[in-house]
């Protein structure tokens, strides 16, 4: 195995791979915005054309369309399938990505144009760098790597990337039941990567939380009023929405709605211990953070917030006044947008109705004549890995070989809402490979990827296909 060689190679190639994400994070691929569709189109075309220079076996999959609000649809972006290599003697990994992308305006406070990748002093600034265009380049960059220098790749490399990642995977559960017997039948391993490190030191990441996103939408008069005019006689929409949401989380984030404290899995001491033991400076999280003061100060208790309980987080109101000026305006119709993070042993569908029952139960103690809906449109569940799976085996082996050092051992609280269903309709083990600097700012102004991870990243990456291929098979 010719580590040494691929990591010249891939030294000798940075410039070029800086050139190739500057051209993925030029497509504004943001999956939220229905404008944006014909971008998103666009991505998944660059990177079936990126996969098929390699010379992979390429399929840009057909998932339908998705049903909007107003109920017309909308063709949902391709999923990008690739094989490189079908040796029945070698194992088969399967690396899954997305290129979609958060929204990002230049005047939400970003320093750059979002969508014009921007180095400065080493670090990458865009939109999508570090989620997750950049992990998933420098996985193609590390097949590529084995290629042009003529080493055979240690096991089979798949790939399905998608473009509906932060909208919580549309269509992809379908398509991964419908290619159970056939694209996953010759799968052994599916790898993530798709989430950061905690500190300067690389990480393994086993474990996410899920995601289940509402829409409480309060509806009064049948258009917005003067506030001046009718203030006072009508019972507005918008103070009855912030009084229900008021009452899902106290100031101190305890979630007070029924139920959903109680379904949470026990922390062990095994588990306490773990946390512990971890390299982690809470003070300049909250520094890094711009916060005086974070919900824990204890070390052990801040992680298992991050990771392994829920947390309830209100985005947004649509309808509501929110530009610059002052408008002195009752809206009529508002919705509330919040998402409840879960972790083992929560379930979807159960916090769909905690969730439901209490937002109408406190509604109706109010006693308004306006009408309240509650959807949820995104329920994804949380993932766990087993850390003594031989996959981790590999990962730590990896990681001292790249960086000489031991990873830490992670959870994310983030959600990649696919991760379970990979696992519960393939029967296969994931693991996450993270990549992405701690302070990375995903979702957030300003983020950035730095070359050092992304470089590393694809040596790291490299080194992991060796380390796999070493896994005996069971
Ligand atoms: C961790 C991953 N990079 C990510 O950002 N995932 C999104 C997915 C999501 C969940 N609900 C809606 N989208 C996230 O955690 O917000
Ligand atoms: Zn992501
Ligand atoms: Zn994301």
């Amino acid at each position: 195995f010719k580590l040494d060689e691929l990591i010249k190679y891939v030294d000798s190639h940075e410039e070029e791979y800086v050139q190739a994400l500057r051209e993925w994070v030029a497509v504004e691929s943001d999956s939220s915005d229905v404008t944006k569709r014909e971008e998103l189109h666009r991505m998944m075309d660059m990177v079936a054309e990126k996969l098929r220079k390699i010379k992979g076996t390429v399929e840009l999959v057909d998932i339908g369309s998705q049903q909007l609000p107003d109920g017309s649809s909308l063709a949902l972006p391709k999923v990008v399938v690739a094989q490189f290599g079908s040796d029945t003697n070698k194992a088969t990994v399967c690396v899954y990505g997305h290129v979609d992308v958060q929204p990002a305006k230049k005047e939400d406070g970003w320093a750059t144009e979002p969508y014009n990748l921007t180095d400065i002093n080493g670090n990458l600034y865009g939109r999508g760098a570090s989620d997750n265009k950049a992990p998933v380049l420098a996985w193609i960059h590390a097949v590529e790597a084995y290629k042009a220098l003529n080493l055979d790749l240690p096991v089979n490399v798949k790939f399905i990337i998608e473009g509906m990642e932060e909208t919580g995977s549309n269509g992809l559960d379908a398509m991964i039941e419908s290619k159970k017997d056939s694209f996953f039948s010759d799968v052994d391993y599916i790898i993530i990567s798709d989430c950061g490190w905690l500190s300067k030191r690389p990480a393994l990441t086993y474990g996410t939380r899920g995601n289940c996103y509402f829409f409480a939408e309060v509806e009064g008069p049948k258009q917005d009023l003067h506030s001046g005019v009718y203030g006072g006689t009508v019972i507005e929409p918008m103070t009855d929405l912030i009084g229900i949401l008021d009452t899902m989380i106290s100031p101190s984030g305890t979630i007070l709605i029924p139920g959903i404290r109680e379904a949470v899995a026990p922390f062990s001491d095994e588990e306490w211990k773990m946390y512990q033991d971890i390299e982690f400076d809470v003070e300049s999280y909250r520094t890094k953070m711009g916060v005086e003061q974070l919900m824990y100060s204890n070390k052990v208790e801040l992680l298992a917030h991050r990771w392994r309980h829920p947390t309830v987080s209100i985005h947004g109101i649509e309808g509501a006044f929110s530009a610059p000026g002052s408008k002195t305006v009752i809206p009529a119709k508002v919705i509330g947008k919040f998402s409840i993070r879960q972790v083992p042993d929560m379930d979807p569908a159960v916090v769909e109705k905690q969730v439901s029952d209490h937002l109408h139960a406190v509604f109706a103690k109010r006693k308004s004549p306006n009408k309240l809906k509650v959807t949820m449109i995104i329920g994804a569940k949380p993932w766990l890995a087993d850390l003594k799976h031989p996959l981790y085996h590999a990962g730590k082996a990896a990681v001292k070989k790249v960086f000489d050092m031991e990873p830490d051992l992670i959870r994310e609280g983030g959600t990649i809402p696919i991760a379970r269903t990979f696992q519960d309709v393939t029967g296969k083990s994931i693991i996450m490979l993270p990549i992405g600097g701690f302070d990375d700012g995903l979702h957030s102004q300003n983020e950035k990827m730095s070359r050092y991870n992304y470089i590393e990243g694809t040596k790291l990456f490299i080194a992991y296909l060796q380390e796999v291929s070493q896994i005996k098979a069971t």
